[in-house]
């Protein structure tokens, strides 16, 4: 290893490579991979200014013209086409003539998922946060994230419905992604009663009831947030679970996006309250972004790893630092399942076993 990155980090090595038949094309995607590691910022940029200046829906099915879409965002029409162009490279839009655009295929992508566009906005706050990466990590500053998902200090850092609603609202257009995987990963039957502990506004029990309607199914969640839950099917119980017992009488619970949000300590008091409200053999569900472990990747590693330093709280585990902390609370039958998109979702079940009291 050291001696390959002793090669490779040397320039006559690289321009040796780019030249040669046989090393040009890995010599090539890797300068392509550094160039979009350099600019990754300003792509995401793009597409921040697209979705601020609600473009693909000014573009909708048809075709739009450069003096149009400066006309009516505002923006002078050698900006709006520098932006559009700037798209278009990223496959956001796609020319349809001169001056003339239309949705490319990302573009289309994004409007075809509900949502997608308030958890787009909402990122203009943590590229603030990560501005000065080296400061977030010294702890030098006060990321505004933070502050807009203030539910994780406890159940008093919640006390303006309006911000309730703000984040309640993200997380259910977020979550059709991540109860769609989930619900392909697992199979609930024999399931009665599901207890989702930190449902939100039950977006997932909803998928739930429609995958599996003899389930009966129940919520957990602060007071500020049940508040917002309108769905008459769900029973619905208020609560901290830092301070309240779980309620009891469930024989599944889940845990979707929850623990990623917490420390271990927070986590490990969790897990086991979970296993004390089920019955022995009773089922656990976690369903939330993964850490990789010894095999890092980019959703879990990288990006959740950076949001939860800028939420200054919690963290992305990997399935097997989840399994351990499920062993740790005394479950068994531990089981990683497998998502298609496990970006967006990685699941683990278990059990509490028969024999334990
Ligand atoms: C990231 S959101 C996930 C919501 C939902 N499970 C989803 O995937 O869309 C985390 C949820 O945990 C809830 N939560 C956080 N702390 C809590 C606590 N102490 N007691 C109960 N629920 C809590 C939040 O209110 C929020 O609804």
């Amino acid at each position: 290893m050291r001696w390959r990155n002793r090669t490779i980090a040397s320039a006559d090595f690289q321009s040796w490579a780019i030249s040669n038949p046989l090393t040009r094309r890995i010599a090539r995607r890797d300068a392509a991979r550094v160039y979009d590691l350099v600019s990754g910022f300003v792509y995401s940029q793009t597409l921040l200014a697209c979705v601020q200046l609600d473009l693909f829906s000014r573009i909708g099915e048809g075709t739009a013209e450069i003096g149009q879409l400066a006309r009516s965002t505002d923006i002078p029409p050698e900006r709006m086409e520098r932006l559009c162009q700037a798209a278009a490279a990223l496959d956001l839009l796609e020319r349809a003539g001169t001056r003339r655009y239309r949705l490319g295929r990302l573009g289309a992508a994004i409007c075809g998922v509900p949502g997608l566009d308030d958890m787009i906005r909402h990122h203009a706050m943590f590229y603030r946060d990560i501005a000065d990466p080296v400061a977030l990590m010294r702890g030098e500053t006060a990321p505004e994230l933070a502050q807009f998902w203030p539910y994780v200090f406890g159940q008093s850092g919640v006390t303006d419905q309006s911000v309730a609603q703000t984040y309640s609202g993200l997380m259910t257009s977020s979550q059709t992604l991540v109860s769609e995987e989930t619900l392909r990963a697992i199979d609930l039957s024999g399931v009665q009663r599901l207890l989702d502990v930190g449902g939100g506004t039950g977006a997932f029990l909803k998928a739930v009831g429609q995958s599996w309607p003899g389930v009966e199914r129940h919520l957990f969640d602060l007071p500020h947030v049940v508040a917002t839950v309108g769905d008459p099917d769900l029973t619905v119980h208020s609560g901290s679970f830092r301070d309240d017992p779980l309620p009891r009488g469930h024989d599944a619970c889940s845990l979707i996006r929850v623990l990623y949000d917490h420390d271990d300590d927070t986590v490990r008091a969790l897990l086991a309250q979970c296993h004390d409200a089920l019955p022995p053999g009773g089922r656990i569900l976690v369903s939330e972004p993964m850490a990789g472990g010894e095999h890092p990747n980019k959703a879990g590693d990288a990006y959740f790893g950076f949001y939860t330093l800028a939420m200054t709280t919690g963290r992305p585990r990997s399935a097997a630092r989840h399994s351990e902390l499920l062993a740790e609370a005394g479950f068994a039958s531990i089981e990683i399942l497998r998502t298609a998109r496990p970006f967006i979702t990685g699941v683990i079940t278990a059990r509490r076993p028969k024999a334990s009291i």
